[in-house]
């Protein structure tokens, strides 16, 4: 199943600069393992903020929950998950 999510990164402006590092070099070690594997195969920044829209393909509801709470930055994202259809025009090649 395919899953559009919209993550907004909302890290505390007094976080220290070594936890605020190590937090994102975590995050992205996280992302680029489930990009490699497939499980997120889109991953574009929101030009202008510190925010990205993402796609990810996984089993279910369940497996997706599983990945995003597993995220280092989970505790400072706010989140919007949309089920993705298949679109009755698109085009099948
Ligand atoms: O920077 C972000 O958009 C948040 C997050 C998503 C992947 C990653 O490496 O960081």
């Amino acid at each position: 199943m395919l899953y559009h999510v919209r993550m907004d990164v909302r890290l505390p402006a007094e976080m220290d600069p070594s936890s605020r590092a190590d937090l994102i070099a975590r995050e992205k070690a996280y992302s680029q393992r489930l990009q490699r594997e497939g499980k997120w195969p889109h991953l574009w920044r929101i030009a202008g903020e510190y925010a990205n829209f993402s796609v990810f393909d996984v089993a279910d509801h369940d497996e997706l929950h599983a990945l995003l709470s597993g995220l280092p930055l989970f505790p400072y994202l706010a989140l919007e998950v949309t089920p993705l259809a298949t679109h009755p025009s698109k085009v099948v090649s």
